[in-house]
């Protein structure tokens, strides 16, 4: 497979070398303008840039009908608008806040988990994530995630940075060195805790998950998530 990698930082490195350890080989790297870009020689793109550059970088693909996967975060509030142009120019696209199998795990045990609370309500849920001090966006889209999947399953009516409202779900985020990225739920009640995890040791989960996306949108049209790939 012939990959054209949008965004060459530290995901854009990691996913070239676990792609060229699966076979592939990295036919484009780009770290600024897409327009100048020859993506046709690409058979499928993977977008790991900045918020401000993710909805273009996605777009350009579907205009040049080249299959592509997105895990930048912090672009969402235009998700919608990507998704109705993926429809438009039957294009192909995944975007996933995670790629990481493990995060794909944890978010079916949160959303189980928060079914199962919901009916006890002595417990308060709180949403704690932790990043690298390089991290443009707060909270991370991993934390987002895992907030609307309480919503979905709960009373819960939405989640809040810091200072949550009533019935909302309050969402801390941290930033400490060299941390690739951990994600708590706490349930806390007068007399207990129960607390789910995911701790990435590294940026492979990330990347691996990303390839095995691309690999599998490579010769589809429409819009999928982590969820379709993994057959979750
Ligand atoms: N979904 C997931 O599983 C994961 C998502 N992420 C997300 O992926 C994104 C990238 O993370 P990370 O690699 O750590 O960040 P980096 O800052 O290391 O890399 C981002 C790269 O994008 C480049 N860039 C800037 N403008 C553009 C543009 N217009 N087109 C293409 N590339 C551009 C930057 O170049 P320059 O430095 O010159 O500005 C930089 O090299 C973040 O949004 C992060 O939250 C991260 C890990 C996992
Ligand atoms: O910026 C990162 O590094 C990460 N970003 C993603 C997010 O915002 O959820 C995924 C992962 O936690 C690493």
């Amino acid at each position: 497979m012939k990959i054209a990698l949008l965004g060459y930082g530290k995901m854009g490195k990691t996913i070239e070398r676990l792609a060229v350890e699966r076979g592939h080989e990295i036919v484009l790297k780009v770290d600024n303008d897409i327009d100048n870009a020859d993506l046709q020689k690409a058979d499928v793109a993977i977008d790991f840039s900045v918020p401000n550059a993710a909805f273009k970088n996605i777009t350009t693909c579907f205009e040049k009908q080249i299959p592509v996967v997105s895990g930048t975060t912090g672009w969402l509030k235009k998700y919608e608008e990507a998704v109705e142009l993926c429809k438009k120019q039957d294009a192909a696209f995944i975007y996933a806040s995670n790629f990481s199998l493990g995060v794909n795990l944890f978010f079916e045990l949160n959303r189980n988990l928060a079914k199962l609370m919901n009916r006890f309500k002595e417990y308060n849920v709180a949403i704690e994530e932790i990043h690298h001090t390089q991290k443009l966006d707060a909270p991370s889209g991993t934390a987002i995630s895992l907030a609307e999947q309480i919503v979905e399953n709960s009373d819960k009516t939405g989640w809040r940075l810091d200072e949550a409202k009533e019935n909302e779900i309050p969402v801390t985020a941290k930033r400490i060195e060299n941390v690739p990225g951990t994600h708590s739920i706490l349930y806390n009640s007068e007399v207990d805790s129960i607390k789910i995890e995911h701790v990435a040791h590294s940026r492979d989960g990330f990347a691996l998950g990303a390839v095995i996306a691309a690999e599998w949108l490579q010769h589809r049209k429409g819009i999928y998530s982590m969820k379709d790939v993994l057959g979750l």
